[in-house]
């Protein structure tokens, strides 16, 4: 098992979070010089630190305060084929490929995520801009906050089986084929 330390918390060396008991809010300390402080020392890595606090360190009432009950958000990556139910979209009128040439289509994309992991990764929503078949690539294929019985049964199946941050597999619905990703 890891140790904590080298779970990315995104903070400086010698720094840690602690929850305050009396204010039930999350502080700063460094084990080091033994100072805490409110906010985040200079050198944090935000952006590792909001993921970290999202996954350990949110409170349930926190958690339900960050989103609306029982909902999930996510972006996706359609790509349609010939048997969708509308084979046409902003990126083509007339959508002819097969629904096999659609999968390769997202297993390369998959792969280029997962190899693109050493560097810099490039996320869904911005291959989605480009690639997707659905209306939502103009906002990198977010479609905000949604709760069961608002998308396709085999959609939603998949979307709610995600943990945040979390990709799926291929998801087959009456719209094409998509990558999922939840984001909250
Ligand atoms: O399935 C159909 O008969 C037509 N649709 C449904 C649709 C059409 C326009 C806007 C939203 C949904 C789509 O093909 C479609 N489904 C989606 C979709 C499916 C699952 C989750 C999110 C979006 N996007 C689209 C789109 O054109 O932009």
């Amino acid at each position: 098992v890891l140790p904590v330390n080298t779970i990315e918390t995104g903070l400086p060396k010698d720094w840690e979070v602690r929850h305050s008991q009396s204010k039930n809010l999350p502080y700063y300390f460094n084990s080091a010089t033994k100072t805490s402080c409110w906010e985040p020392p200079s050198g944090t890595d935000v952006d590792k630190l909001k993921i970290y606090m999202a996954k350990f360190h949110s409170s349930p009432a926190q958690k339900q305060q960050q989103q609306p009950q029982g909902k999930i958000r996510c972006a996706h990556l359609l790509v349609k084929h010939n048997q969708s139910r509308r084979p046409s979209s902003w990126r083509s009128s007339n959508i002819t490929r097969t629904k096999e040439e659609a999968r390769q289509i997202l297993e390369g994309i998959k792969k280029s995520m997962e190899l693109e992991s050493e560097s810099e990764p490039i996320s869904l929503g911005k291959l989605a801009r480009t690639e997707s078949d659905c209306s939502s690539a103009r906002t990198e294929g977010d479609l905000g906050y949604f709760g069961r019985g608002e998308m396709q049964k085999e959609f939603e199946d998949a979307a709610f089986a995600l943990k945040p941050g979390e990709i799926s597999g291929i998801v087959d619905t009456a719209s094409g084929l998509h990558l999922i990703e939840r984001l909250e």
